[in-house]
């Protein structure tokens, strides 16, 4: 079975939907996830063995063009908190204080184990990876402030990127920065005791997002932890936004994902005090546990 059929079984094992929508056109409704493939050429059609494997590299490389092509460009991404928040600039205190609170009751009462200090490290320093980081505002805002020493900050766009050590300014200095999409990204094997995925894994095909999860399994220390958190959908498995091509997937179908790569839920809680008319914005915990 491929990875789409994998996550599919796992889905319906549990009754969760596997149906997806388009977030504009109520006409483009797709009865599956491997069916939503196959009309945008990820997937070739069935018994095609010839060209499956070239339109599929195809469609993901215009898939990952599309992404980029939409946060490099100062018109629809200034290099801003807001721009970052797609205009809700407002709600970034509010969603780095649920964060902190999140981690924070995570040490205390789920896993001890966690290093977020180099004092709760035998004085070696802690490290965190933040994906899809923009500018960076989620180090600034809540990994530094935690404790971690250094941050890595991986991120695709190199003007947002640029624009990063002018936004951390003094935290600049504690920080490592990264051009690339996370799908090409190798993390060297136990180096993060963070690795913080935020608003960013709708931009990675469900094959690259299961792959670079297995990687994480590999560069996670011990105690550490992967953080997703993310925008979800619940009456369908995935509703798909052609403008900036990404999809918003449901948190049975995130979780299905991270299982897939060997990862298992510690602990998971939904953000509070955001807008009522934005998506629920789960944050799940998972660890790999060798
Ligand atoms: C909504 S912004 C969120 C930024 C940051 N995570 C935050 O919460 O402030 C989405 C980010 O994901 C990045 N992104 C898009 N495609 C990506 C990819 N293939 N790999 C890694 N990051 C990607 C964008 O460039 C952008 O910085």
């Amino acid at each position: 079975m491929n990875i789409t059929q994998q996550i599919e079984v796992a889905l319906k094992k549990q009754g969760n939907p596997i149906n997806g929508k388009d977030s504009e056109d109520d006409s483009l409704q797709y009865p599956s996830i491997t069916e939503w493939k196959r009309s945008i050429g990820m997937m070739g059609k069935e018994h095609d063995t010839t060209t499956t494997s070239v339109t599929a590299s195809k469609s993901r490389q215009q898939w990952y063009k599309k992404g980029l092509g939409y946060w490099d460009d100062e018109e629809t991404c200034p290099a801003t908190v807001a721009g970052m928040l797609g205009g809700f600039g407002r709600i970034s205190k509010c969603d780095l204080k649920g964060s902190a609170k999140f981690i924070t009751h995570i040490k205390s009462h789920i896993r001890p184990s966690l290093k977020l200090t180099s004092e709760e490290n035998g004085d070696v320093p802690t490290c965190a990876c933040e994906c899809g980081a923009g500018i960076g505002r989620v180090s600034k805002g809540l990994l530094l402030p935690l404790g971690i020493s250094q941050c890595d900050l991986i991120e695709p766009s190199p003007r947002l990127i640029s624009s990063a050590p002018e936004y951390l300014g003094s935290s600049a200095s504690k920080c490592r920065f990264f051009c690339t999409g996370l799908q090409d990204f190798q993390p060297k094997a136990d180096s993060y005791d963070i690795i913080w995925m935020q608003w960013m894994i709708g931009y990675l095909t469900d094959d690259d997002l299961v792959h670079f999860l297995k990687r994480c399994v590999t560069a996670l220390r011990t105690g550490g932890i992967v953080v997703i958190k993310d925008n979800t959908c619940s009456q369908e498995a995935f509703v798909v936004d052609r403008d900036d091509a990404s999809t918003t997937r449901s948190l049975p179908y995130i979780i299905a994902i991270a299982e897939l790569a060997g990862l298992r839920v510690v602990h998971q809680q939904l953000q509070e005090g955001f807008p009522e008319d934005i998506f629920p914005v789960p944050m799940v915990a998972l660890a790999a546990d060798r």
